[in-house]
């Protein structure tokens, strides 16, 4: 059966928007067809009509809202006499509703055309889909059937930013980054608010001691963020947040008010969600914490350098907003109030600012509401709302709450991730595992850090040194943790000492100094962009199964540990006291080969007991997470061959910072001779055209995705 021509008499330049679903769908099924051109067509044509949808609604929103007849509740609020009895405010109240509907459903219709409003309701499979960012998946393959290149990497990369652990994509990417006809420039985000740009440069200005230059991208960055908030916002009041409402029975059910309380409940709750969203990086599972408020700290302190006394007080004033008790800020104002020499009494906090946090506030009161009253439920996603806003039986239910987690109380702080992205992408590693996906709140996988050539000469350098050591005699040393493992374990020093005696290559050591400083770098990009880390221990380690001992073998590689403290299994404390190397800040292991059996890393929960997460080594594989309490791990037996992997261990602490790293490096540049390193290095260069899944699976089955689409719209 030929498939149905894609509706591409829909297509007319000018006109108003289609219907996303329809579009959507008919954009699938000419893919599913091979029909690029058309394809690609509809899928931007879908992207197109949902943001027109959005826009609309938004504008809509916002001028009815502003109309004469939007005035009438004020007559509730402003009436000179009490409004009380029964069937006063009623009909006011409902005659104001039914008012905005009529004005939402004209306004929809003007914009986009009789019918207008039915098109506005956008299903939630389509809206999940669009969220993931799908679209941009089939774009980027049927441009690249299309040999769009450079309009492909654009898709696959706006894609990647949002799904950094997509497996097929992540292959895809890099065969992309090895084409050459493809220019640098097309590896952008055709999608992510402009804010998120904004607000990385002027951290980055501002770590350069750039204030001037940062605060345009910092008022840039706040200006995106509110706004990006309110058309957040705007979409709560479609229809297309509430399904699964009659699932959950709430207000469904219920008689007039029920149903109205119902619904705006859970408008209020959508709207405070856009706080979160809004600090959400795309393709990450945490919100920044406090990210507007991060933002006005900055503004203030940038206003203050700059000299420019009267806007750091605007900022500074409405930190205080937040947190009216916060010291440093009170101290900031008291500062820039003498600087200013006289009193400003026309200076209050941002006017923007101010709107935010009293609608928030109102609606925050409802919610605890709603919640102690009604039994709704409430995440309130601010930690500045002011304790005396939580009604007190709920402040003791929430308090416990949170003491049930000992381990993990705290929120997975999110720190600004400035350059990571880019270091990431740029140099071909890839997030395989986030701290979500790892059920962990600092912890992440990494691969792509070495090439097979690369992992081949740090396995070489550590079978040559340990060698040498056999000679020397002593080889044959067991595992501190194992008796049935053998443990070799070679230092920088001790690897630069043995390749000037010409013992092991030059070549090898160098390259161990090299990768240690990728992945110090790595680390701090993606853990702590603000801090500077410093390597302070670096151990190359290989573990050996002893033959003919693994019969009936019950213990581990490695048992429990957490690297910066001593870890009661009993109590899930952490002591970081001695002998734990307590200025360990973040611990990483670049695994180098996976031809052994056993040997994975796993996390557990403070009761070194229950696994939370496992990770298998592999050549170029980087797991890194910060040193304490919450990262207790351990390493299952190695029961064949031999495990090797690069142990490094970063602090905060300059002075604990690993004086042999330097040292090693001194030895090795004193005989500098350049080598031919290249063709061992060198990165594999056949280019090989993304891979068609779907269209393989779609082979093999016949015609599934459109099925599937069917169902899924
Ligand atoms: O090799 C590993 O995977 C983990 C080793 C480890 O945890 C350590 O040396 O502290
Ligand atoms: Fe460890």
């Amino acid at each position: 059966e030929p498939p149905e021509p894609p509706g591409l008499a829909q297509l007319s330049p000018g006109s108003p928007p289609q219907a996303p679903d329809l579009l959507y769908a008919d954009g699938l099924r000419a893919y599913s067809a091979g029909a690029w051109a058309p394809a690609v067509a509809l899928l931007r044509e879908a992207l197109r009509s949902r943001a027109a949808l959005g826009r609309a609604r938004q504008e809509c929103g916002a001028s009815c809202a502003a109309e004469p007849g939007a005035a009438l509740p004020s007559q509730l609020l402003g009436a000179p006499h009490p409004v009380s009895g029964p069937g006063v405010w009623e009909p006011l109240l409902l005659r104001a509703t039914l008012r905005r509907a009529e004005c939402l459903t004209q306004c929809a219709v003007r914009r986009l055309g009789p019918g207008g409003a039915a098109r506005l309701r956008v299903g939630s499979a389509l809206r999940d889909a669009f969220r993931r960012r799908e679209p941009y998946n089939y774009l980027q393959r049927a441009y690249y059937q299309l040999k769009k290149l450079d309009l492909a990497a654009s898709a696959a990369h706006t894609f990647f930013v949002a799904n950094p652990t997509h497996l097929q994509m992540r292959e895809d990417m890099a065969k992309y980054r090895r084409m050459s006809a493809i220019r640098p420039q097309s590896f952008r985000d055709l999608v992510t608010p402009l804010y998120w740009a904004a607000y990385d440069t002027g951290l980055e200005l501002l770590e350069q001691r750039e204030a001037a230059l940062a605060l345009p991208q910092l008022e840039e960055a706040l200006q995106g963020s509110l706004a990006h908030m309110e058309s957040c916002r705007a979409a709560c009041e479609g229809p297309e947040e509430h399904q699964g409402a009659e699932e959950e029975g709430e207000g469904s059910q219920g008689g007039l008010y029920e149903a109205i309380a119902g619904h705006w409940i859970r408008v209020l709750q959508c709207r405070q969600h856009c706080v979160a969203d809004t600090a959400t990086r795309p393709g990450r599972s945490f919100p920044v914490q406090d990210f507007l408020l991060s933002q006005l700290r900055r503004l203030h302190e940038a206003y203050a350098q700059v000299g420019n006394m009267s806007q750091a007080m605007e900022n500074v004033l409405s930190v205080l907003l937040f947190y009216p008790e916060d010291e440093a800020a009170k101290k900031a104002l008291n500062q820039y109030q003498t600087q200013l020499g006289e009193p400003r009494p026309d200076l209050g906090p941002r006017e923007d600012i101010q709107r935010f946090i009293l609608r928030s506030l109102g609606e925050k009161r409802q919610l605890y509401y709603a919640m102690e009253h009604l039994g709704t439920s409430f995440k309130d996603p601010d930690s500045w709302t002011p304790e005396a806003l939580i009604p007190k039986a709920l402040r003791e239910r929430l308090r416990e709450d949170q003491e049930k987690k000992p381990w993990d109380h705290q929120p997975p702080q999110q720190k600004p991730l400035a350059h990571w992205k880019d270091a990431l992408l740029m140099e071909g590693v890839t997030l395989t595992q986030d701290a979500q996906q790892l059920n962990g709140s600092e912890r992440a996988v990494l691969d792509g850090l070495l090439t097979s050539a690369e992992c081949g000469v740090l396995l070489q350098l550590a079978k040559d040194a340990a060698q040498a050591g056999a000679r020397s005699g002593y080889r044959g040393r067991r595992s501190p943790h194992s008796p049935h493992e053998r443990f070799e374990g070679l230092t920088v020093l001790k690897a630069a000492q043995l390749a000037r005696a010409g013992t092991v290559g030059r070549p090898g050591a160098k390259l161990l100094l090299e990768v240690s400083e990728r992945v110090r770098t790595l680390t701090q990009a993606y853990f702590s962009p603000e801090r500077p880390l410093h390597l302070s221990f670096t151990h190359l380690v290989c573990r050996s199964a002893i033959e003919g001992e693994q019969e009936q073998r019950m213990d581990l590689s490695h048992p429990v540990h957490a690297d910066n403290c001593v870890l009661d299994p009993d109590t899930g404390e952490c002591w970081r006291e001695p002998p734990a190397y307590t200025y360990r800040d973040y611990s990483g292991l670049l695994y180098l080969n996976d031809d052994f059996k056993g040997g994975d890393l796993f996390f557990t929960q403070p009761n070194a007991l229950t696994v939370t997460a496992q990770v298998r080594p592999r050549c170029g594989r980087l797991v890194a997470f910060s040193s304490g309490g919450e990262n207790p791990h351990g390493v299952w037996a190695v029961t064949r061959g031999r495990r090797c992997a690069l142990a490094l261990w970063h602090t905060w602490a300059p002075e604990h910072s690993e004086q042999e790293w330097t040292e090693a490096k001194e030895l090795l540049q004193e005989e500098e001779e350049e080598e031919e390193e290249e063709d061992i290095l060198s990165r594999d260069p056949s280019p090989e055209p993304p891979s068609h899944k779907l269209q393989r699976v779609q082979e093999k089955a016949g015609k599934p995705r459109r099925v599937r689409v069917r169902e899924e719209l």
